[in-house]
């Protein structure tokens, strides 16, 4: 197995809160990892380590051996790790094909590409095929913001999987979602990441969506990490029940 991320000894803090404490942590190639914990136990912490979105107090993070630490969030994407957001950040008053077109251009050409025309034949085919994998291609002239949630983050993840992503680091991908279309959004996701090869590592609050699609779990608490295991088995871990998921576990009553 290849080793894509490495975080060692890594610290946040911020003031007297740590958000980040003592992180040691390997991820591997083709890994599904679903990162758990209560609000404030430092999830998003530390996928904005990743990503370049903070700097850590100390420690390191490695890419494939290479020491990627204090890279900002355009050095990260560069090198192959991306991430969506809770809240899709699409071009409000754009179509779902703008959308997609806008992040294609910024992707070949690493900035906001004004100055040439961006759709191209060539580009507004690929641009379709996207769409069509992401199952969203019903929606191609359909203006952002007035799309379902569940659309908007399925063009979100697709608008961040053109940068080629070799990691890419999901938050909340199912959160404001109906229950009805949690699991299709998922299935859409992890396929279409598998066929490129993209290792995944997920935020999720819904334990249904993490015993799914998760193959490594993490749970964070208070900025450690109390768990790394299998879904099946960090979820029965009983620090995990009692600190993530909420539940107070009780001796059994005799009789
Ligand atoms: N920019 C910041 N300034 C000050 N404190 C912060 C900042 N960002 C995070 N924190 C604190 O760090 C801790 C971890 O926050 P973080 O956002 O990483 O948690 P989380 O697990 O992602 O929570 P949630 O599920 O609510 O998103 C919390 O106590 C939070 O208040």
């Amino acid at each position: 197995m290849t080793a894509i991320l490495r975080a060692e000894s890594l610290y946040k803090s911020f003031g007297a809160v740590n958000a980040a404490d003592n992180i040691n942590i390997t991820i591997d190639e083709g890994e599904v990892i679903g990162v758990i914990g209560a609000n404030g136990a430092g999830k998003t912490t530390f996928v904005n380590m990743v990503t370049g979105y903070l700097a850590p107090t100390s420690g390191k993070l490695f890419f494939y051996d290479r020491d990627i630490t204090g890279f900002n969030p355009k050095d990260a994407t560069e090198i192959g790790i991306c991430r969506s957001f809770q809240i899709p950040q699409l071009f409000s008053s754009g179509t779902t094909f703008d959308n997609l077109m806008i992040a294609m251009g910024i992707a070949e050409e690493g900035t906001m590409p004004f100055w040439k025309p961006l759709a191209t034949d060539e580009r507004a085919k690929r641009c379709e095929e996207i769409l069509a994998r992401y199952e969203i291609l019903e929606y191609r002239d359909q203006i952002a913001q007035t799309l379902s949630q569940g659309v908007r983050k399925l063009l979100d993840i697709a608008m961040a999987s053109v940068h080629n992503p070799k990691m890419l680091m999901l938050d909340e991908p199912t959160s404001g979602v109906t229950a009805a279309e949690k699991f299709s959004i998922m299935d859409i996701v992890v396929t279409a990441l598998k066929q490129q090869d993209v290792t995944i590592l997920f935020v999720e609050h819904d334990m249904e969506i993490i015993s799914r699609y998760a193959t490594r779990v993490l749970a964070f608490y208070d900025g450690r990490i109390i768990a790394d295991a299998k879904p099946e088995d960090a979820l029965a871990d009983e620090q995990v029940r009692q600190f993530v998921i909420g539940e107070t576990v009780h001796a059994p009553v005799a009789g």
